[in-house]
């Protein structure tokens, strides 16, 4: 799957932030000034496919839990909007505050939210695993979705429940048939989309963001059970809660966002 172990540099804890990435000029994430970024009638919609049956486990990595695909055939897939070639569903994973007033990674005129979900794909026209994708400028695409605390998201629930089966680092328990559209909003036309990079190591310059304008809302419960995760294994004597797992904002050094809506 995506996240297989690969050995990362030893950085610290990405918030603890490695001072910069050597010829970082397309970090993420960013704040989106909308009233700066430019309508391109040329974005086509966005073709999301998922296959449930592809869905098989959860992970505690240490940074988020991420939702791990089989990635080994192109059953779950991302195509059309900025997307040149097919991309591959490997995982979803997600980035909170330790309260309801920040949490997002990226912004929108400065407007933060409680959480945000990245739904992670890989260029499977052109590369014939993650790890080889991950490395290269054109390799991944992630679909970002705001959280906002309001009503509770009953496709989310199962997800929820599970979520203290994989409370340490290091923890995995086996999760199946859970179809990530039932995360994205209604509409999913209406989008940002710029060049960006992962927010966490190895920070790599790989990634055409596209982030959603609309956002999901999920109760103020199920996001305490997010909270109720850690940082650190089971071995640990000093347990710490995984909250604010978020990136600073980094500079847009020129780039441009492009919006697929006026
Ligand atoms: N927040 S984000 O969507 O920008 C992501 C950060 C890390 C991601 S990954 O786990 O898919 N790959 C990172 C790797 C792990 C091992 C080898 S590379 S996705
Ligand atoms: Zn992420």
């Amino acid at each position: 799957a995506c996240s297989s172990k690969l050995v990362l540099s030893q950085v610290h804890p990405m918030w603890q932030e490695p001072l910069a990435i050597p010829g970082g000029d397309r970090q993420s994430p960013i704040d989106i000034v909308v009233r700066k970024s430019v309508f391109d009638p040329q974005l086509k919609p966005l073709k999301v496919q998922y296959d449930p049956r592809t869905c098989q486990q959860i992970w505690n990595n240490g940074y988020s839990f991420l939702v791990e695909y089989d990635d080994t055939t192109d059953k779950s897939t991302l195509k059309g909007g900025p997307l040149e070639d097919q991309f591959r569903l490997c995982q979803f994973h997600f980035h909170w505050g330790e309260n309801n007033t920040w949490g997002s990674e990226h912004s929108i005129d400065r407007r933060l939210y409680p959480a945000e979900l990245h739904l992670v794909h890989w260029n499977s026209d052109k590369y014939s695993l993650f790890e080889e994708a991950v490395i290269e400028e054109n390799g991944l695409a992630v679909i970002a979705v705001f959280l906002k605390i309001g009503k509770r998201h009953e496709g989310l629930q199962k997800l929820v429940d599970a979520l203290p089966a994989v409370r340490h680092k290091d923890s995995v328990v086996e999760f199946t048939k859970f179809d990530p559209a039932c995360l994205l909003p209604e509409n999913i036309d209406d989008y940002w989309t710029y060049a960006g990079s992962l927010t966490t190591p190895p920070l790599t310059e790989a990634v055409t963001w596209i982030v959603m304008k609309r956002h999901i809302e999920v109760s103020h419960d199920q996001l305490a059970v997010f909270r109720s995760l850690l940082f650190t294994s089971a071995e640990e004597q000093l347990q710490r809660s995984m909250v604010n797992n978020f990136r600073v904002q980094q500079v847009l050094k020129g780039r441009t966002v492009r919006s697929s809506f006026t």
